[in-house]
């Protein structure tokens, strides 16, 4: 079932096209992935999405019902771990479902002890490293009613290690919940490695140039990224990728 459909949306800033008639569609518990050439326009499909721009056409529906222009109908986890610095990381964890009228406290709080964070939950933010400060955020995101997750590039202030680890993280973690998600990479590997779909962007106007179900079973290990059926699909998206970028 669809939980996402956005229907022939174009967007123009001042007189140049940046989205021109895309369509997408993201179904119930799918780990879609969105790669494109840099500009081509991923932040502002999400901020379409997220309500915070308004499409000059086209329709964005999330579970049958029209969100164009509309906040807070999706959850949203941005680059950088938007965690407010008053807060502790439990306050922090609970308050998307604050802001949506429930909240589910031991649910938040086991959260985060699977996230290896137990003795932080009282710590502000200034006291966590770059990578508990993006577990949090998308524990946060991930307890956030909304029926979509948007992750837009998560780990892309991570260094190479802090990375992996996390998407093992979020791979663990996601495969537990199965939540619908919508991902924004630069990073081919990580979209291999994490989704159900690949969706790549064309460059500007961007539209959807090319879609890849990825066949690899779940639960996925590490040891995935040097199997060669992956480096045969990373070679294949990567040519993909490659003739819109020239
Ligand atoms: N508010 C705005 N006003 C004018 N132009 C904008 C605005 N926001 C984005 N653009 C332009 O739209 C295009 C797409 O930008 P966008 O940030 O969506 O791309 P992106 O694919 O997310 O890029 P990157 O991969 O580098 O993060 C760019 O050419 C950008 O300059």
């Amino acid at each position: 079932m669809s939980v996402l459909t956005i229907q022939d949306i174009s967007k123009k800033f001042a007189d140049v096209d940046v989205i021109k008639h895309l369509n997408l569609q993201v179904n119930e518990g799918e780990f879609v992935s969105i790669l494109g050439p840099s500009g081509s326009g991923k932040s502002t499909l999400f901020s379409l999405i997220g309500g915070i721009l308004t499409p000059d056409e086209g329709t964005i529906t999330l579970k049958g019902e029209k969100i164009n222009s509309q906040t807070g109908a999706v959850s949203y986890m941005p680059q950088s771990p938007s965690l407010l610095p008053w807060r502790n990381v439990l306050q922090n964890v609970l308050l998307g479902q604050e802001l949506k009228g429930t909240k589910d406290t031991n649910k938040a709080v086991e959260m985060i002890e699977k996230a290896g964070l137990a003795e932080y939950i009282h710590s502000y933010p200034h006291e966590l490293s770059g990578g508990m400060k993006q577990r949090v955020s998308f524990i946060r995101a991930l307890l956030s009613p909304q029926p979509i997750i948007l992750l837009d590039e998560p780990f892309s202030a991570l260094d190479e290690l802090t990375r992996l680890d996390m998407q093992k993280w979020l791979l663990s973690i996601w495969e537990n919940n199965r939540r619908t998600v919508l991902f924004v990479t630069h990073n081919l590997e990580e979209a291999l490695f994490l989704s159900d779909r690949i969706v790549i962007l064309s460059n500007k106007p961007a539209t959807i140039a090319a879609e890849f179900v990825i066949p690899f079973a779940r639960p996925r290990k590490e040891e995935l990224l040097l199997d060669d059926g992956f480096l045969q699909w990373k070679r294949k998206i990567y040519y993909e990728l490659k003739s819109f970028m020239e």
